[in-house]
């Protein structure tokens, strides 16, 4: 039996239009609707035929649904949630995809008092953002985290994790405050150091815009990939997350300081010593099968 048969997806970017593309072929038979604020968005989503309706309002939306998916920025997910709440079955279940949890749960919590909330998070993503980027397979084989907090109906929570197995994701559960941590190192540190990183080359006065372009064939080009992220996803995450990224930020300008006093001092076997570390952590994740298709499918799909 299907876990939902009605889904709702609030939200038609990279992340909403790709479960919309990802339900339709692993289940068919779901009636799909699909919302979004911005009215060029929805012409576009009519016009790709990712769902059954697409609404003009949230509230309309979600009126028959048994499962609601927000996929807007961390940032927006409040107001979204207000917007629909009279209109919310009591009986349906409240999703996210919101790349960080704890203030997702507090800010959903607040909007939707009654509701049943199971937040997710798919560990899948590129750096493209809108309805025309999403695809399919994006979840194959990534990860989708669940944070429920404490006490959350169990039946409502295996049938949100059942739905992200059907699109093809492993599920694992944790705690928002844990699920925090982890993906500010994993994920938010790195994009706030691509960020820097294409900052500070494109602020070089004495190399030029055109020899930045012209020499980014290496690790740079891999930098610039991550730095074309979206900007309004990436600074409500890094508002919304900001204590776990501040504490790794601390952590890592510690661990650079030291790379530093190692260049300065010559001290060859310590950096060796880290890159050896570091080549076997990069060859773990290959062996896991959990290199990152991403690059590839973003590519595939420009
Ligand atoms: N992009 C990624 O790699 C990735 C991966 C996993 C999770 N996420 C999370 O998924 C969510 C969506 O990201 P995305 O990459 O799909 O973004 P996106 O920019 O591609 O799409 C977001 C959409 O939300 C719409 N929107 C904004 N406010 C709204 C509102 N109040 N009501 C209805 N629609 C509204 C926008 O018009 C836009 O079309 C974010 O919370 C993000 O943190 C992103
Ligand atoms: O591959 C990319 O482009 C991504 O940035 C995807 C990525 C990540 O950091 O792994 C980005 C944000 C998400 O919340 C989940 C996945």
């Amino acid at each position: 039996m299907l876990p939902f048969a009605r889904v709702t997806i609030i939200g038609i970017g990279l992340i909403g239009s790709s479960i919309a593309r990802a339900t339709r072929a692993a289940m068919p038979s779901v009636a799909l609707t699909g919302y979004d604020a911005d009215p060029e968005v929805r012409e576009i989503a009519e016009r790709l035929d990712m769902f059954d309706d697409v609404a003009s309002s949230s509230g309309a939306a979600v009126i028959d649904a048994d499962l609601v998916i927000l996929c807007v920025p961390v940032g927006a997910m409040e107001a979204a949630a207000r917007e629909f709440a009279a209109e919310l079955p009591a009986e349906a279940v409240v999703s996210d995809v919101g790349s960080c949890k704890a203030e997702v749960v507090r800010a959903l919590a607040s909007a939707l008092p009654n509701a049943t909330i199971v937040p997710a998070h798919p560990v899948a993503g590129t750096e493209r953002s809108g309805p025309e980027a999403g695809f399919a397979t994006l979840f194959h084989k990534r990860w989708c985290i669940l944070t429920p907090p404490e006490g959350t109906d169990a039946l409502a929570v295996e049938r949100v994790a059942e739905f992200w197995r059907r699109l093809g994701a492993e599920i694992e559960t944790m705690a928002p405050d844990h699920h925090d941590r982890v993906l500010a190192i994993t994920s938010h540190l790195p994009h706030l150091i691509a960020y820097t990183i294409v900052g500070t080359a494109s602020d070089m006065e004495e190399v030029t815009q055109s020899e930045v372009i012209k020499y980014s064939a290496g690790g740079f080009r891999d930098f610039t990939r991550i730095a074309a992220s979206d900007p309004t996803m990436w600074r409500d995450v890094f508002l919304a997350n900001r204590e776990a990224v501040l504490d790794m930020l601390q952590r890592f300008s510690e661990d650079l300081s030291a790379l530093q006093r190692a260049i300065r001092w010559g001290k060859g076997d310590e950096l060796f010593d880290l890159f050896t570390k570091t080549r076997a952590v990069r060859r773990g994740i290959i062996e896991q099968g959990q290199d990152d298709p991403a690059p590839d499918f973003g590519r595939t799909h420009e």
